[in-house]
């Protein structure tokens, strides 16, 4: 017997009034596996990660994570099964310190689990680790408000990663990057995903990074799935590529 996926949708569907932002949208995500959702601007990857969180709740359709029946449940009920998210625009407490951001992110995962006794600075030596972990070691003292942009991202992966979650959902996590630092932390990503047989469920608009990444790749477009598949199968798919041309975005199809 094969075990249940981590994360099952199945039927996923969301209207703004006359617009299907997301429209029977199915997929599989097994632990320690990359998956990204692509797709042209408006295509619906963000309402369907607002569903997949609990931000939103579907007009129709199935989500299960961990065999648990999530559609609907509140952000906070989420969390607790075990779902992290990161944002586009990174939130950390700029006057902290990088370790100590992680320190109350750790206090705040054991709050959830109701074992939380004493102070966040109970949890300096995990927050050590982690950091370690995202390569941020070295700056652990330093205040979050001075970090150059790309170890906010990395600060960003290691608070997401304090609340341990078996579902990471990461919005655009190496937006705004430059390329080296890009493909720096993608591979972090993935090393940290299937290390820690972690779900993790990416959008990028960098087709290179996506291709290059995920173990699997899903293309939304006006809120339907039009391909999923290996990056080289998705890749060379014809719809796909007439997609991305038709919205002036273009990718190298063969390289
Ligand atoms: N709160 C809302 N009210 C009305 N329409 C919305 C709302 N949120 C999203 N939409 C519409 O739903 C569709 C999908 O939007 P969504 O933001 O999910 O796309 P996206 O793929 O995340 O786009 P982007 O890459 O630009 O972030 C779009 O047509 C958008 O205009």
């Amino acid at each position: 017997m094969s075990a249940a996926p981590l994360l099952q949708v199945r039927g996923l569907t969301k209207r703004y009034g006359g617009v299907t932002a997301v429209a029977d949208v199915g997929f599989d995500l097994a632990a320690g596996e990359l998956l990204a959702m692509v797709g042209p601007n408006g295509a619906g990857k963000t309402t369907c990660f607002n569903m997949l969180n609990g931000q939103l709740a579907p007009d129709g359709g199935t989500v299960r994570i961990a065999g648990i029946d999530t559609a609907g449940l509140p952000p906070r009920r989420i969390w607790q099964i075990g779902v992290g998210r990161t944002f586009q625009i990174a939130a950390t407490f700029q006057s902290m310190t990088v370790s100590e951001n992680v320190e109350t992110a750790l206090l705040s995962h054991a709050g959830r689990l109701g074992s939380v006794f004493g102070r966040a600075h109970a949890f300096r030596a995990e927050a050590e680790a982690l950091l370690e972990r995202v390569g941020l070691g070295p700056l652990a003292g330093r205040p979050a408000g001075i970090l150059a942009y790309g170890d906010v991202k990395r600060l960003e992966l290691a608070l997401a990663l304090a609340s341990r979650p078996r579902l990471l959902l990461m919005d655009e996590p190496a937006a705004g990057m430059a390329p080296r630092e890009r493909v720096a932390l993608m591979r972090l990503v993935a090393q940290t995903a299937r290390s820690g047989t972690i779900g993790v469920l990416f959008t990028e608009h960098d087709m290179d990074v996506v291709f290059e990444n995920a173990d699997r790749v899903m293309v939304l477009d006006r809120g339907r799935l039009i391909a999923e598949g290996s990056p080289a199968a998705v890749r060379s798919d014809p719809e796909v590529q007439a997609v991305y041309l038709g919205k002036g975005l273009t990718y190298e199809a063969g390289a």
